[in-house]
């Protein structure tokens, strides 16, 4: 077993998963620092592919239709050499987006409890599932909902506050010992991974 996370060589993308608050941005780049790999965050690759806001996207296409935009940018950053990679909260709840990340990539849910999601939330309003809503009763609901989905991620860690660094190597050693255990090699292949806009979509460009 390699003594430092650096030594580390992960065969396939880690893409985090979990709820607003989490800590998968956050967390996300340490975890690339530590592997020395690339961080991409998949709700900025959004909004740059779409030249819009997430909440502009959901103004615009709707939630169904930021999903689809969302499920075909992260199949085309899938495509990518390993990386570590964050999630908005519901790309792995989309059936599709899930099973693509389960084929191509380790999936890392960072679980974490209501209050400190209510807290971490309570400092920045650019989420649309968030504004102008109570977020405790929001994030409550959404847990009872996604928890069960979230729980299919090839690795749980419990997120907690304390130095981000520290939570980064938690990750890449539970990734580690998946990867022993599992004895998983490279990406699959998948012949068709829906990366491609359909013509039949007049609405999005992306
Ligand atoms: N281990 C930690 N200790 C203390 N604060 C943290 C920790 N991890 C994340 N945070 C803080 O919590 C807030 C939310 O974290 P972050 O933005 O990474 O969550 P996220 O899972 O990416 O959320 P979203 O799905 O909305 O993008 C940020 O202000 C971040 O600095
Ligand atoms: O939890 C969610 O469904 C979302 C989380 C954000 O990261 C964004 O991806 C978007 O606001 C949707
Ligand atoms: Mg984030």
């Amino acid at each position: 077993m390699p003594e430092s996370t650096s030594e580390i060589k992960v065969p396939r993308t880690i893409v985090l998963v979990g709820l607003m608050g989490a800590g998968k941005t956050c967390i996300g780049k340490r975890l690339a620092a530590c592997l020395g790999t690339e961080f991409v965050d998949a709700d900025a690759e959004i909004e740059s592919a779409a030249g819009m806001s997430i909440s502009e996207i959901f103004e615009v296409h709707g939630e169904s239709g930021f999903r689809q935009g969302e499920r075909r940018v992260i199949a085309r950053l899938l495509r990518r050499p390993p990386h570590v990679m964050a999630t908005g909260g519901g790309a792995f709840m989309n059936e599709k987006t899930r099973e693509l990340i389960k084929r191509r990539a380790i999936s890392v849910w960072l679980r974490a409890d209501l209050d400190l999601l209510v807290r971490r939330t309570s400092r920045r309003s650019h989420r649309p599932l968030l504004r102008g809503r109570d977020h405790r009763e929001v994030l409550g609901k959404l847990m009872e909902e996604r928890h069960p989905v979230y729980a299919k991620a090839d690795v749980v860690v419990d997120s907690a506050d304390g130095p981000p660094e520290a939570m980064a190597e938690q990750v890449a050693r539970a990734v580690m010992d998946y990867v022993r255990r599992s004895g998983i090699d490279g990406p699959e292949e998948v012949a068709d991974d829906g990366c491609i806009l359909p013509e039949s979509d007049k609405e999005m460009t992306w």
